[in-house]
């Protein structure tokens, strides 16, 4: 049952209490709720998903994030190699967490990347033969929408077909899906990829994008997970509930215990004017599920952290980790846009009312329309060659040899998240990104105060790979318009900055005056060895030097994935089910 007030809870005692009810935190409800004799509390902080057509048509995912009700309304610090710019850095604030507000994109990271997380952890459950099981049981492939015939597509024995989550391909086409194709015909550099998803399959090359969406409605956490198991009488999940903190409940041997989760009512500014403050206690465990932030945050409020910086705010410590927080990793993204002849890109809609209210129309009474789709319907990985001059002074950073190092993704419309769409004009953005960055930032407490925003520090293109990497993207996306498949179609890039981005100085300034994030941080609750004093969690995913406590979402991964990271969030989650169902 999901409840909206704490009143309405007619106990304090759960077996396990899962703080947030988001991307991972559903998955692990869900399945330790399968024994009806485990009771299961979730306390999430946003609001229900239901009935908001933004979360729920895929094309109009993007208007929830940032500066909404959805949306936790993070920034982050200035970036001191962007120019000292600050921009939001969106995280899902409703029932679904980030999965109700994502763009979608579906992937689950190469295998390498589980070999890597194995190797790092020494446990050899994370690494990709024992974590591809997980795929049949968060898939659920359905035709696209328009139903057309995906044969080449994608590689359906790859797949699961009786999961929890729709995946789709796309059900819409972008009018410039045929010449995307053609070029991957047209360039030796670019080949076709037919199955982007990564795992068993090599994600280098371009492709055909697959979305976590089914019937032209996202599919996220809490409609997939959560729906099918909201009505067991052993689960309960709060909305509106912020966790403040977690209180230690005794020791075990030299850990310490923390099964107690303070709470209150969602909307308040600091702990002295907030309603609806209260304790809950896990008999078995607490699962930190809040995300690469929360879960980072309510440790440091914890006390979990560094010692020296909790004590300059007045926190006493409880175990010093000065790992919290640290190692934050995520992928820097570069919205690349050119000005193309005619007027069949999606710019005319998006600024004319008058289109936009018939295409939500459209997609209230048949889910179909350009609404019904995901903002983009191809993507692509590229490594950057052997020959390259990093490599003299950088060690690789992917994952293994054949991960990618960066990524290009198609949109045939202005797709520039900090500088809106002008009056006139016909647009198609490549986004992108830098795959296998090796910049790594910092979340820590602003103050001591629970409702304050943490400050938030990826740390951006601060090194000389990653900027060499994004320059080499830039580059790259130029010699993929060269193809004769553009020929009648691209202009040029569109803006100042960008038409002059020639040099590789010039390049250099326009990515520094204009990147940002593809929402993607992890890191900052690291796994490492169970041996080692390094990061934060071992790889049974038990906090370092506690009893009683796991973290359970993107802020595990020492590494982000090479890839998007919802997917591997949820195979993590279902192993992390796994074990913990085994650990009771
Ligand atoms: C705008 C956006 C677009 C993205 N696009 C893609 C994409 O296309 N493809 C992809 O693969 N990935 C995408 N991602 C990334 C992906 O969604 C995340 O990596 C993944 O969902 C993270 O899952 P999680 O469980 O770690 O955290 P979340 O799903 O964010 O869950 C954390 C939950 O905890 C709750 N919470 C936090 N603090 C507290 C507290 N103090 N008390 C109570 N509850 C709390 C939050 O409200 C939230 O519900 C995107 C992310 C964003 C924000």
């Amino acid at each position: 049952i999901t409840i909206t007030q704490s009143s309405q809870l007619t106990t304090s005692t759960f077996d396990y209490v899962i703080v947030g009810g988001g991307t991972a935190g559903l998955v692990i409800a869900n399945r330790l709720t399968e024994n009806p004799h485990v009771s299961v509390l979730v306390l999430e902080a946003g609001g229900s998903d239901q009935g908001i057509v933004a979360a729920e048509a895929p094309f109009l995912g993007p208007t929830l994030t940032p500066n909404t009700p959805f949306d936790w309304n993070y920034t982050v610090t200035p970036q001191a190699s962007l120019n000292g710019r600050s921009f939001p850095y969106p995280r899902g604030h409703i029932l679904g967490g980030s999965s109700s507000v994502n763009y979608m994109v579906h992937q689950v990271g190469t295998n390498e990347d589980w070999n890597r997380l194995a190797a790092v952890s020494g446990d050899p459950g994370w690494a990709w033969n024992n974590m591809r099981q997980y795929i049949s049981k968060t898939e659920k492939f359905v035709p696209p929408i328009d139903g057309h015939n995906t044969t080449g597509q994608f590689i359906p024995s790859l797949h699961g077909f009786n999961g929890e989550v729709l995946c789709s391909l796309p059900g819409g086409n972008q009018t410039i899906d045929s010449r995307v194709i053609a070029t991957t015909q047209q360039l030796a550099e670019f080949p076709f990829n037919q199955d982007t998803m990564g795992g068993d399959h090599s994600l280098l090359g371009v492709g055909w994008m697959q979305s976590t969406d089914g019937g032209g409605i996202r599919s996220s956490s809490s409609t997939s997970y959560l729906a099918q198991a909201n009505s067991r009488p052993n689960l309960t999940v709060l909305i509106n509930a912020t966790v403040l903190k977690l209180i230690q409940t005794g020791t075990s041997g030299s850990l310490k215990a923390f099964r107690s989760v303070q709470f209150a009512n969602t909307g308040a500014t600091s702990v002295a004017t907030c309603s609806g403050l209260r304790t809950v206690t896990a008999r078995k465990e607490v699962i930190l599920s809040a995300g690469s932030i929360g879960s980072t945050q309510i440790l440091q409020l914890s006390g979990i952290g560094d010692a020296k910086k909790l004590a300059s705010l007045k926190i006493p410590s409880t175990i010093n980790n000065p790992n919290v927080g640290e190692n934050l990793s995520d992928h820097p993204l570069l919205p690349n846009v050119f000005s193309v002849k005619g007027n069949l890109s999606f710019d005319g809609i998006l600024r004319d009312p008058n289109q936009i209210n018939n295409a939500v129309g459209q997609w209230i009474s048949s889910r179909t329309g350009i609404f019904s789709n995901n903002v983009a319907n191809h993507y692509g990985f590229a490594r950057l060659p052997p020959s390259s001059t990093i490599f003299k002074t950088t060690h690789d950073p992917a994952a293994g040899p054949t991960s990618p190092h960066w990524e290009m993704v198609f949109a045939n419309f202005w797709f520039n998240p900090t500088v809106a769409l002008p009056a006139t004009g016909s647009f198609m953005t490549i986004v992108t990104v830098v795959i296998s960055p090796t910049s790594r930032g910092s979340i820590t407490l602003a103050s001591s105060n629970p409702f304050d925003k943490p400050l938030i520090n990826p740390n951006f293109l601060s090194t000389d790979f990653d900027i060499f990497a994004m320059r080499e993207s830039v580059k790259a996306i130029k010699r993929f318009l060269a193809a004769p498949a553009w020929s009648d179609y691209v202009i040029g890039p569109f803006g100042d900055a960008f038409s002059k981005a020639k040099t590789d100085a010039q390049i250099e300034k326009y990515i520094r005056g204009l990147a940002t994030t593809i929402f993607h941080p992890v890191g900052t609750a690291s796994m490492t060895s169970a041996k080692s004093s390094a990061g934060v969690v071992n790889p049974d995913l038990t906090v370092k030097g506690a009893a009683g406590l796991r973290v359970v979402d993107a802020s595990v991964f020492p590494f982000v994935p090479s890839s998007h990271t919802q997917g591997p969030v949820y195979l993590l989650a279902e192993r992390a089910a796994d074990i913990i169902k085994a650990a009771a």
